[in-house]
């Protein structure tokens, strides 16, 4: 399974009624000496990508270490010390909520049979996550029917949950009944700039001030294990009200190769919560906010992807009130497929524009 902790080889726990062998083919790896089952079962396309680079999503941030039944923690094989940092943590400060989310669905996965695949989760962010200390995660077996597996997922730090998560999953089934809404028309990846090039493109500009170099270059120094290419991303500079949506082709940096839908599930779980909340204030530039969180995230998967390919986040935000803004938003594949359907509301606290103050 996952990273080992002082030498100990740490295992998945076989779920009910799971052979101990498929036990063994746990979401990331089978063990630190072998090859993640991501490239043990490779078939299909293989990724154009530099397979060496493997993606510190699967190496790393979503390798939890088992402890005991249902008992997880990110201690070891998140990078994270007692002083140490976790992979990458937002200036918010709070740990990144893509982050624990993932981490999640990773332990609650951990405790399902091979055979059946997240289709949804529903989380509630109830505290801060502490980016000084491990997280826990304590898996709590619901039900396991026929057809679905309910798991429910307690993060938890400073011996209090800071995220619940339900989860369910579902073995592979076929039905008549199918459809989905049409792919929006935009700009192939290959047509776009990265983020870190157009930051490096704003940075050549001669106008630009000496407070936005020093913010653009903070975030170009960001170690965010997401590479992301927007699409008609407004001006650095930007003024002037723009409309509640965007779109960004996203993937996950590094390879992760074909295999397990579960992994990728948890991997879209990590990228779907970054930049997501944004959009909703994307119409009121005019405000400074003073503090913003999500409040809950949910997710629903309806067709196989590859985290570690381009997909197309296409967000948008029907509403705003009362210190919070919903979003909504689709990942894409590229052949079109909607591949998974995300919503999160955030709790925004900004100061009064400067004419509401002189009022
Ligand atoms: C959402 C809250 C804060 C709600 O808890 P609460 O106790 O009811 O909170 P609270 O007392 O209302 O305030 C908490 C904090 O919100 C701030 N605040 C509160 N009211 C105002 C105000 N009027 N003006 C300015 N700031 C205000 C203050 O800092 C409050 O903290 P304090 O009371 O000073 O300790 C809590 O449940 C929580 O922290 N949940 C976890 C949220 C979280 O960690 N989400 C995931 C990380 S955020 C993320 O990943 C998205 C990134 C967004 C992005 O950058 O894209």
């Amino acid at each position: 399974m996952a990273a080992s902790s002082g030498g100990k080889k740490l295992l998945p726990e076989p779920s009910k009624g799971t052979s101990a062998a498929s036990a063994h083919s746990s979401i990331l790896r089978k063990s630190s000496s072998e090859k993640p089952v991501t490239e043990a079962t490779g078939s299909g396309s293989k990724s154009s990508r530099n397979e060496d680079l493997h993606s510190v999503l699967v190496t790393s941030v979503l390798n939890l270490e088992r402890l005991d039944l249902d008992l997880y923690s990110n201690e070891h094989s998140n990078r994270c010390t007692f002083t140490g940092t976790h992979h990458w943590v937002p200036r918010s400060r709070m740990l990144f909520g893509g982050q624990i989310v993932g981490q999640a669905l990773v332990a609650a996965a951990m405790s399902v049979s091979e055979n059946i695949y997240a289709h949804s989760l529903h989380c509630y962010f109830v505290r801060a996550g502490d980016p000084k200390v491990p997280v826990l995660y304590q898996v709590d077996r619901i039900r396991d029917g026929k057809s679905f597996s309910v798991r429910s997922v307690k993060a938890i730090q400073h011996g209090n949950p800071i995220l619940i998560c339900q989860s369910s999953f579902q073995r592979k089934m076929e039905s008549p009944i199918h459809h989905q809404f049409t792919m929006p028309v935009v700009p192939s990846p290959n047509e776009l700039l990265t983020q870190e090039e157009l930051i490096q493109k704003y940075l050549r500009d001669p106008a630009l001030t000496e407070k936005y170099k020093v913010g653009l270059t903070k975030l170009l120094a960001e170690e965010v294990p997401i590479e992301i290419k927007p699409i008609n991303p407004p001006e650095y500079y930007r003024r002037v009200a723009l409309e509640s949506k965007q779109h960004f082709w996203v993937r996950a940096r590094g390879y992760i190769g074909e295999g397990n839908m579960k992994l990728h599930c948890c991997v879209a779980a990590y990228i779907s919560d970054y930049s997501f909340l944004r959009t909703a204030l994307l119409p009121h530039f005019q405000y400074k906010v003073k503090f913003m969180a999500s409040l809950d995230h949910s997710m629903w998967f309806h067709a196989p992807f590859r985290s570690d390919e381009w997909m197309l986040y296409e967000c948008e935000s029907p509403w705003a009130g009362s210190c919070r803004g919903l979003v909504q938003g689709r990942l894409w594949k590229q052949d079109g497929v909607l591949a998974v359907s995300c919503a999160q509301e955030g709790v925004f606290y900004v100061k009064p524009s400067a004419a509401e103050s002189k009022l």
